[in-house]
């Protein structure tokens, strides 16, 4: 009786086991193709996906080639083991129509938004569009992206930031005499210092390129350039970041490894309880608070025609003011929403706007073809600075309309792909392609692979597409499959009656996003690395470097970035006229 009773219990507890099991396994998605192997296992597909990662260090890779594998520009993948699929979608008819018409079917995604909740809990990045708050967040940041801001604030603040490391840049190319030096952290200083200086004031002498400037200037060589070879790259002493510096870099980083993470909310709370963490927030809301006391103490000086925006933080506190005012209520200055739309600014800012132009700085240095052109575009397109020997002003290059220098840029940010595609969430049960999609599911609109930068997967028939996508057909052109993999400025200009244009309709990315939920950053991106390459391009020949110093290998972090950039530098004919 009593083993009976023991082999009934032990049988009821395995079927227990073996149902709970079950259930855990990933769940598909009738009609979408998917991995048959990823449903076996209750990690569904994160195995394959860490082991494609670990052989070609490049993660979100894996998306397109799944889709190819699969044959089918919709898929789906078991990338949550606690969620519904992930549906990729790697079609730009479609995924456009999804930004633009389609917003109250898709909005912020819950698996993109929660990735920056846990760092900046109360910035709009993780809201609902729907969500009443959103509106009053954008209402504070409103001024920052208007022509009046960039021009007057944003451009000369940028400017300077990228004139101090052309300077930077001078000094290592005098003491690498030749070889070439690796570009990716002083990228990532100067635009950190750019879009610091764009956000508070900055005394020049507190940027991170001015004592490394000071530093190199003192020297009369390093050791590493008495090789023989050539192409052994120069390394430079370095001087110390500050704290505030490396404690955004810290957190930066703390993001990044949020954006893949299956539960990223969960993942953010134990990476938070970490000693090098939790100083990192402790300087952080420590020069929030200090530059916001500095701001106040500015702006309640001064009569309101006195309180102009010198910086992004004085912006926002005249739109709060402008708030209180209308409500009749007091303004309330200091906030976790002020705090969080500063700091919002500062790691958007930075991080992506640096890989596209360490992205652009390798494309050019592998293309001198391109780079001549380049040159050539801003001899012809600048005729005063070169008539006055010096480098063009950042209103010159703000204002300007160089065919080939807007072309070289959109193809830089095209092929950076430093955003490898858009994430949405479904707000009601709908379709996508003739599919059924439940309410809740993440959809990831893939701008890295097939119809971008590789040729489409097959064609989709007209009346599988929504209303309002076969009503935009035509709207923006397609790429030739043959050569869209292919660094080619010149596929984004126009020529009509003998005359060329840039035009941004000839073809399809989607880095930036797009419809209401796009970047809100794009024309402050834009602008920046605008002035990036005129500088850099102006001052500098990128000489080629050897393949083994070339490498196209990424990391995903929050955006897609190269593991190496090293540049060897020249005097550009363009600076030698000023000598
Ligand atoms: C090359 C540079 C940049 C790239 C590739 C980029 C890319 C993106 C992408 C892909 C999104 C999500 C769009 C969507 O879901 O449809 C986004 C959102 C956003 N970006 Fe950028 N960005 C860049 C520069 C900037 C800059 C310079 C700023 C601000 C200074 C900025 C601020 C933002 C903000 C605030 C959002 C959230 C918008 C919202 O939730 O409505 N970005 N960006």
């Amino acid at each position: 009786m009593t083993i009976l009773v023991a082999s009934l219990l032990l049988g009821s507890f395995l079927s227990v086991l073996y149902l709970g099991y079950r259930c855990m396994l990933p769940r598909p998605i009738l009609g979408i193709p998917y991995n048959q192997e990823a449903t076996k296992n209750v990690l569904g597909d994160i195995p394959a996906w860490i082991e494609h990662e670990k052989k070609t260090g490049e993660s979100l890779n894996w998306l397109p080639l799944q889709a190819k594998k699969l044959n089918s520009p919709i898929i789906q993948i078991f990338g949550n083991p606690l969620t519904k699929p992930w549906i990729i979608l790697s079609d730009f008819r479609e995924s456009q129509d999804i930004l633009l018409h389609r917003t109250k079917e898709f909005d912020r995604s819950d698996h993109f938004g929660n990735a920056f909740k846990g760092l900046v809990p109360d910035h709009h990045i993780s809201m609902k569009t729907t969500n009443p708050q959103f509106k009053v967040h954008r209402r504070l940041i409103q001024d920052l992206m208007t022509p009046a801001f960039l021009n007057e604030v944003s451009a000369p603040r940028i400017y300077d930031a990228f004139t101090s490391l052309v300077n930077v840049w001078t000094e290592k190319a005098r003491l690498a005499n030749g070889h070439p030096f690796s570009a990716l952290d002083d990228v990532y200083r100067a635009a950190l210092d750019a879009i610091w200086a764009v956000s508070f004031p900055l005394n020049p002498r507190d940027s991170l390129m001015y004592a490394q400037r000071w530093l190199l200037t003192s020297l009369t060589s390093i050791n590493t350039t008495s090789s023989t070879d050539i192409n052994e790259p120069a390394v430079f002493p370095e001087v110390s970041i500050p704290d505030v510096a490396s404690s955004i870099f810290t957190l930066t980083e703390s993001l990044e490894s949020m954006m893949l993470s299956p539960i990223p909310k969960l993942k953010f709370w134990f990476m938070s309880q970490l000693p090098y963490m939790r100083r990192a927030r402790a300087v952080k809301e420590a020069t929030m608070a200090s530059e916001l006391e500095k701001a106040k103490a500015r702006f309640s000086s001064g009569t309101q025609e006195e309180r102009i925006a010198r910086c992004a933080l004085d912006a926002i506190l005249r739109r709060e003011l402008a708030a209180a005012k209308q409500e009749n209520r007091e303004p309330t200055y200091n906030t976790r929403t002020i705090f969080d739309e500063i700091f919002g600014l500062l790691i958007a800012g930075h991080d992506t706007t640096s890989t596209t132009a360490i992205w652009g700085l390798k494309f050019l240095s592998d293309h001198q073809e391109i780079q001549k052109k380049f040159r050539q575009a801003l001899w012809s397109g600048f005729p005063v600075a070169i008539a006055e020997c010096r480098q063009p002003t950042a209103e010159e290059i703000s204002k300007s309309h160089i065919p080939y220098l807007d072309a070289t840029q959109e193809e830089i940010i095209r092929k950076s792909v430093t955003g490898a595609g858009i994430w949405r969430t479904a707000m009601v049960d709908t379709v996508v392609l003739g599919h059924h999609i439940p309410k809740g599911t993440n959809l990831f609109l893939l701008g890295n692979g097939p119809d971008f930068i590789e040729p489409p997967i097959g064609k989709i028939p007209e009346d599988r597409r929504s209303k309002s996508c076969q009503e935009m057909n035509g709207r923006v052109g397609s790429w030739d499959p043959a050569d869209s993999n292919l660094f080619q400025p010149e596929r984004w200009i126009a020529k009509k009656d003998g005359k060329e244009s840039f035009d941004s309709t000839l073809g399809p990315h989607l880095i930036f996003g797009l419809g209401p939920r796009g970047c809100f950053g794009r024309r402050m991106a834009y602008l920046e690395l605008k002035i990036v390459l005129v500088l850099l391009l102006w001052n500098f020949e990128l000489q080629s470097v050897p393949a083994t110093l070339s490498s196209y290998q990424a990391v995903d972090k929050l955006s897609h970035q190269p593991r190496q950039c090293y540049l060897r530098l020249l005097s550009s004919p363009l600076n030698d006229l000023g000598a």
